[in-house]
């Protein structure tokens, strides 16, 4: 089975062409696929399938095979590999996520994609639909107990789960404990996406993720837009920023227009590779 290696800011991931068929078992296969020592080492699995209502649709899960509704770094590694692979050769593109429908820009150099534009969509503030228990219309700098420390969070859905914490310096945080007890907090149903954002000033974000079912990762594109929705809701950051992560730069907009959060970053591919069929 052949498969593609690519990452947008170091946040990795195993591509599958699967518009004509494709392999069983993908929560086991990212499992697999994902581990760096035993597979090819990734911070999970996406499959690239046609769609009904889309010109594509994506298919992503993250390194522990639970599925992920969106994928931020992956969308635009998504459009890379279509029309790379010469699936299309249009440069604005409409995928299917569970997410729903995003709509990719595609950048072309050389006849290459280098960087990709994603409208991301309006960010989810109700607690219900990111989910959260609590109650209220947002879930706005609330106060929580996680492993007997107080945190104030803010949570916001971009399709998936995202508990946005403010911190004075996002290198002094120990990511391993913090990580898993937000991840695991029994107020997040459907468990969380937690972005620890240090505010440079208000026009640039610096930010570590521990990514839900992958641990902390380089990046995290879904992170990265509701850090900054976060920042804007609590009046530190403008509307437009660039948000810094341990693997690069992506510059994200919320667009009062339409409410709509715009990423833009880079997409790479890194190898191509052949994998058992099992
Ligand atoms: N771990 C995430 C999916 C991947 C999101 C991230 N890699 C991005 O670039 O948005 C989740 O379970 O919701």
């Amino acid at each position: 089975m052949k498969f593609t290696k690519m990452h947008g800011l170091g946040n990795d991931y195993v591509y599958l062409d699967c518009t004509e068929s494709g392999p069983g078992d993908l929560p086991g296969l990212a499992r697999r696929m994902s581990d760096r020592h035993f597979g090819v080492g990734a911070d999970g699995l996406i499959c690239v399938r046609t769609s009904e209502r889309a010109d594509f649709r994506m298919e992503m899960y993250n390194a522990d095979g639970s599925e992920g509704e969106m994928c931020g770094n992956g969308i635009r590694c998504v459009g890379k590999f279509l029309y790379d692979k010469g699936l299309t050769d249009q440069t604005e593109l409409t995928i299917e996520t569970l997410a729903g429908e995003k709509t990719l820009e595609l950048h072309v150099e050389g006849g290459t994609v280098v960087s990709v534009s994603v409208d991301m969509g309006e960010p989810i503030l109700t607690p219900e639909r990111i989910p959260v228990l609590g109650a209220g219309e947002s879930f706005l700098s609330r106060r929580i107990m996680v492993n007997g420390r107080e945190w104030a969070v803010t949570c916001v859905s971009m399709g998936n789960p995202h508990a946005v914490v403010f911190v004075p310096d996002v290198d002094r945080l120990n990511l391993e404990e913090w990580g898993p007890a937000f991840e695991h907090h029994a107020i997040f149903p459907n468990r969380t996406n937690t972005e620890f954002v240090e505010v440079e000033n208000q026009s640039t974000l610096r930010m570590r993720v521990w990514e839900r079912g992958s641990g902390e990762t380089m990046a995290c594109g879904t992170g990265a837009c509701a850090a900054l929705v976060a920042a804007v809701l609590s009046y530190r950051a403008r509307r437009i920023a660039t948000v810094k992560l341990r693997g690069g730069s992506l510059t994200v907009r919320w667009e009062e227009s339409d409410g709509h959060v715009y990423m833009t970053g880079p997409a790479v591919t890194v190898f191509e590779g052949e994998w058992p069929d099992t």
